[in-house]
């Protein structure tokens, strides 16, 4: 046994030096590819961070190639053009995702992000644009956005008072949690329970953001080399008591409330109500598809996923650039005050006469969107220009090197806001959408498999981190740094591998209040 275990090591390091030395393109169907290794595929060619080995490897093999990750065949693309081609022209073979076994296990076998595009996927993209995540819906649960807003803004006055530091990184997803709690589950019962939530959801993120070598050889499939699917059960069994707990006491609530007894419900109905309404047979008529309980709590498992870290990760991102670049940061100060007037604090009302904010938060997914790539699954054996594309064929959408490419972008690596602004020479940061028409600039992904978030997302994230830079200054406190240069003040900008690609250190900064808004001091007053 022993014997067999060290001729396969030294086989396979044979390989991989044979591999390196020696890549082999090849021509026809398949587009071009370096020498796989047997059983594994090319996973020796990947780092921890896959998208940017995946840039090393288009600088040889070009803007398409293709790679097999244990026995999954794969294609990873890195030109406008080419995403383009896959996901305009080709979008009906390409509309899918592949499962995992986080997706099959977290999700209930029901996931929506994860569903096939047929009926069900249909029904429930409805429903979310409709009563959750359409500009009609989102405006409708501004209040609860607004509370949270004014919630962060008054910890860091209070910070502020006392110069404490403050963990954005950890503030942040809170932040994002609790508008995205509140609007899907409605007010939970009790700070408690908003805590427990909290907890439960980021371990349950970052099931999704783990690599499971499981899922990608048939031979090991089984096996559960890394005790990722025992890992993952005990984390669903917490999300499922959690989701369970909540449904409950949304039940109970609902019961009273039939029976006419007086309760304090001031709230706008929450998605969960109206999911509740489905299940419960009131608005199911002419309904189409099966709708159950799991797949009530597999969508509930999907927005979450989706939307915490994926928020809360861009505004990370977009502050520490500002930090970094204090000339862009006086630009989007004084545009704050040119729009709002009488100390009054600034909001998502705003954010329409704010673009030069917005051109910020663009700039920043730009260099750092945190789905570093769209992905998605052959359901047809497609032909791409020259080449066959097989159906269950992985597809990888680069948009983290298509952002930083110089065809695509004059100075890509430069922080340059300004570059929303120019295409039209106006000051409208809607020259380049993010709504997935221009593919150099996917940050949200394109086509029907767009995020359905995107409406919600950038009301969000301008509104608060204007209202963040209107409020304080920020004062980076060095040691939390590694390898910080201090004498300029620069924060370190690595990524640490994960689902949504987060900042490599947390970002950890005294606030320095500059204007405090009656709203923040007075606890009375709402925006
Ligand atoms: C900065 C914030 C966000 C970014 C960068 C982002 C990015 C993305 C991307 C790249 C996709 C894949 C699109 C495609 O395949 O073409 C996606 C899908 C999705 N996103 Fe987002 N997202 C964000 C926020 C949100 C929010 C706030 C929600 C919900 C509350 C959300 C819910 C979803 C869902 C449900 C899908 C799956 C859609 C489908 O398969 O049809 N996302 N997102």
């Amino acid at each position: 046994m022993v014997v067999e275990l060290v001729l396969l090591i030294l086989f396979l390091i044979l390989s991989i030096f044979i591999s390196k030395k020696f890549h082999v393109k090849h021509y026809g169907d398949l587009p071009p590819s370096p020498l796989a290794l047997p059983i594994i595929g090319h996973f020796h060619l990947l780092s921890p961070l896959i998208h940017r080995s995946f840039h090393d490897l288009s600088l040889r093999f070009g803007p398409i190639f293709s790679l097999r990750l244990g026995s999954v065949p794969c294609i990873v693309v890195t030109s406008p053009e080419l995403a383009k081609e896959f996901l305009k022209t080709h979008e009906l073979s390409f509309i899918d995702r592949s499962e995992n076994t986080a997706v099959e296990t977290m999700t209930y076998n029901a996931s929506f992000a994860f569903a096939p595009y047929a009926h069900h996927w249909k029904f429930t993209k409805k429903l979310i644009t409709n009563e959750l995540l359409g500009g009609h819906s989102v405006d409708n649960f501004l209040a609860i956005r607004n509370q949270e807003y004014v919630r962060l803004l008054r910890l860091l006055a209070k910070k502020a008072e006392t110069c404490e530091s403050v963990n954005l990184s950890e503030e942040l997803p809170r932040v994002s949690h609790n508008v995205i709690g509140q609007m899907m589950l409605g007010k939970y019962s009790s700070a408690s329970r908003a805590d427990e939530a909290r907890l439960v959801v980021r371990e349950a993120t970052k099931i999704f953001g783990e690599f499971n070598f499981s899922d990608f050889n048939w031979i090991w499939k089984k096996l559960d080399l890394q005790g990722f699917r025992k890992r993952t059960e005990a984390t669903h069994k917490k999300f499922d008591e959690l989701v369970e707990k909540v449904i409950a006491e949304r039940e109970e609530l609902r019961k009273i409330q039939k029976k006419g007894d007086t309760i304090e419900e001031k709230d706008v109905k929450s998605f969960l109500d109206i999911l509740l309404d489905i299940l419960e047979g009131e608005s199911s008529e002419n309904l189409e598809v099966e709708f159950s309980r799991n797949h009530v709590k597999g969508l509930i498992t999907d927005l979450f996923a989706a939307s915490i870290d994926t928020t809360s990760i861009s505004m990370e991102w977009a502050l520490a650039e500002l930090m970094n670049h204090p000339e862009v940061l006086k630009k989007a100060r004084d545009e704050i005050y040119r729009v709002v007037k009488n100390g009054r604090l600034v909001g998502e009302l705003d954010v329409p006469n704010l673009p030069y904010i917005q051109a910020i938060i663009k700039e920043s997914l730009r260099l750092h969107p945190p789905l570093t790539f769209v992905t998605r699954k052959c359901v047809e054996q497609c032909k791409v220009g020259n080449y066959v594309i097989a159906k269950d064929t992985m597809l990888f959408i680069n948009n983290w090197a298509i952002g930083r490419d110089p065809k695509n972008w004059e100075k890509p690596l430069e922080f340059c806001p300004e570059r929303f602004l120019q295409l039209d020479g106006g000051d409208k940061a809607s020259a380049i959408d993010v709504r997935g028409q221009q593919f150099q600039f996917l940050p949200f992904g394109s086509g029907r498999r767009i995020c359905p978030g995107i409406t919600l997302t950038m009301k969000m994230l301008p509104a608060l981190l204007a209202a963040m830079i209107q409020c304080f200054d920020w004062k980076v406190v060095g040691t939390h740094y590694k390898n910080m240069d201090k004498e300029n003040n620069v924060l370190e900008m690595d990524e640490k591998p994960g689902f949504t690609t987060p900042r490599a250190y947390d970002l950890v900064c005294v606030p320095v209040a500059r204007f405090s808004p009656l709203s923040i001091l007075d606890p009375q007053n709402e925006i």
